[in-house]
């Protein structure tokens, strides 16, 4: 198939806001691609939500557009997605010395095959722009309209399997079996349940009912997986992250259990076991800087237990394998229906370092990739993930580093501009330690896009955690809404950009 007929597509996706325009352009691409090509199905669809199978081929913002330059747009589509996969490989497989020039030569001579709509889609999948997420529900949706399933069933394959590809491949060509038989593979993560937020530990128990309120530990999300000695451990966003963090490996060997998926936090210790920083934890996760501290694993739910599922078994009866599994590695926390003890395990998480409560209804089903109400976190001091969209040159004892922060929510619908894109909603340089400075200036520099005299912008794909006091309205800002007070709590490495909070939910604090 022609990548031009992706690209209209993927064109007609952005130009409007119907969600129901959406699904039917690209239900009816996937009907096509079902028809006239099957074997492209999975590719064309990985490279339309942004996130080819080859992953990311390490090619810089500064070389493409360089490059794109130089290569005048052709006047007729002819390049396939066939073809374009072929340079995606290519890409992947040339590293070492010499490697810069060839790849810089290699994309040259693809873009100048590919007309300006091309040019501007190819850049955007190799340079994760269209990783936003954004397009993800309404290709599930698209694939249950066009292979005429209900769309929950697609769904469910699609939070199960982690695979989009595969989910299309089933859903425009397998039988209903096929999907249904779609299920838990130990080995192969399953993106993790989530949670709704309150303001206090009684208002969440208000809505979920008898809970288990458990300490909201201040660390990172992991997802083990164990069959017999091989142990993978993953992260929020399902990066394999098992050669970072072989005490965990190592801890999760010992249980008494021969095959197991676990979902729980894993976080740095200090000498008497309190809790460390969260950026030590997340430093082994995202570069290779190691450490001294070692990272210990809590558990707080069990998926998959020696050839049983139990994401549809409620929470209690999960709980007590878990207890059986993983004795002594469990979350601590109660299960109460009392206001007032959901009140004290909250004073004690905090008391203890951590970050909050969160409050889980005993009967509820272990929802896959979903943030519903059966979960609730509450936390004291309001933070939200927001996307680096640029920094600023410090000055005086900040010198030579990259300080204040352009902050910017998530815009998945296009209220203020492109759906996915984002909005800026503030600055800060507040709470940034000399480590993260130093940490920062050096990635935002590996990332930098372009630079307006004391301010560098950058490809939109740090995640940072900020607290804030409040938001107030703004005619400065595009989205009407500027944060107060902002501070920088932690850079995400294990988020996306598209799992950073909204202007919407920003927006919805000024009433
Ligand atoms: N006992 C627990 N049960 C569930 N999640 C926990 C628990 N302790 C810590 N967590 C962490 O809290 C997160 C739950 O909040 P949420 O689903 O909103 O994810 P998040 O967006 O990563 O949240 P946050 O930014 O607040 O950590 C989980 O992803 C997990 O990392």
């Amino acid at each position: 198939m022609l990548l031009a007929e992706l690209v209209s597509t993927a064109d007609a996706v952005a130009s409007t806001r119907s969600r129901k325009a959406k699904v039917e352009a690209l239900a009816g691409l996937l009907r096509r691609i079902a028809e006239e090509s099957p074997r492209e199905v999975g590719t064309a669809v990985a490279m339309l939500v942004g996130k080819p199978r080859q992953g990311r081929v390490g090619v810089g913002w500064r070389g493409l557009s360089r490059t794109r330059g130089e290569a005048p747009p052709a006047a007729q589509p002819s390049i396939t997605v066939e073809g374009f996969d072929a340079l995606l490989d290519r890409l992947a497989a040339t590293s070492g010395a010499g490697s810069e020039a060839v790849r810089t030569g290699l994309l040259a001579a693809f873009l100048r095959r590919a007309t300006e709509r091309e040019q501007r889609f190819i850049v955007g999948v190799l340079l994760g722009e269209l990783r936003t997420g954004a397009l993800e529900g309404v290709l599930v949706d698209a694939l249950a309209s066009a292979g005429g399933w209900p769309a929950a069933l697609v769904r469910r394959a699609a939070m199960l399997s982690g695979d989009l590809g595969e989910t299309a491949r089933i859903a425009l060509m397998g039988t209903e079996e096929d999907l249904r038989g779609v299920g838990l593979l130990v080995g192969r993560p399953v993106l993790p349940m989530l949670a709704a937020s309150a303001a206090t530990p009684a208002e969440a128990l208000a809505a979920t009912g008898e809970a288990s309120v458990e300490f909201k530990l201040d660390g990172a999300r992991i997802q083990v997986h164990r069959s017999g000695d091989d142990v993978r451990v993953f992260t929020r966003s399902l990066a394999d992250v098992t050669h970072r963090v072989p005490e965990v490996v190592h801890v999760v060997r010992a249980l008494p259990v021969r095959e197991a998926i676990l979902d729980g936090e894993t976080l740095t210790l200090d000498e008497g076991g309190a809790p460390r920083p969260f950026q030590e934890t997340m430093s082994r996760f995202g570069a290779e800087r190691a450490r001294d501290a070692v990272l210990h694993p809590w558990f707080f739910d069990v998926l998959h237990v020696d050839g049983r599922d139990l994401l549809d078994e409620p929470l209690a009866v999960r709980r007590a394998e878990l207890a059986r599994v993983a004795p002594g590695l469990i979350v601590p926390g109660e299960v109460t229906a009392d206001p007032d003890t959901a009140e004290r395990i909250s004073r004690e998480a905090l008391a203890a370092g951590h970050e909050g409560v969160v409050v889980k209804a005993i009967g509820s089903l272990y929802s896959a990739g979903r943030r519903g109400s059966s979960w609730i976190k509450v936390k004291p001091v309001a933070t939200y993930d927001l996307v680096v969209l640029a920094a600023e040159w410090g000055s005086g004892r900040r010198q030579g580093w990259l300080s204040n922060l352009h902050l910017g929510a998530y815009d998945p619908s296009g209220e203020f501009g492109e759906p996915g894109s984002l909005v800026m909603v503030g600055k800060t340089f507040k709470g940034l330690t000399d480590e993260l400075l130093r940490w920062q200036t050096e990635r935002f520099l590996d990332i930098e896009a372009r630079r307006d005299g004391h301010t560098v912008f950058v490809e939109p794909t740090t995640v940072v955690e900020i607290a804030i006091d409040g938001v107030q309205r703004s005619s400065r800002y595009p989205g009407g809404v500027a944060l107060r007070f902002a501070r920088v709590k932690r850079y995400r490495e294990d988020k996306d950009p598209a799992a950073a909070d909204t202007i919407q939910s920003l927006r919805s604090l000024l009433t």
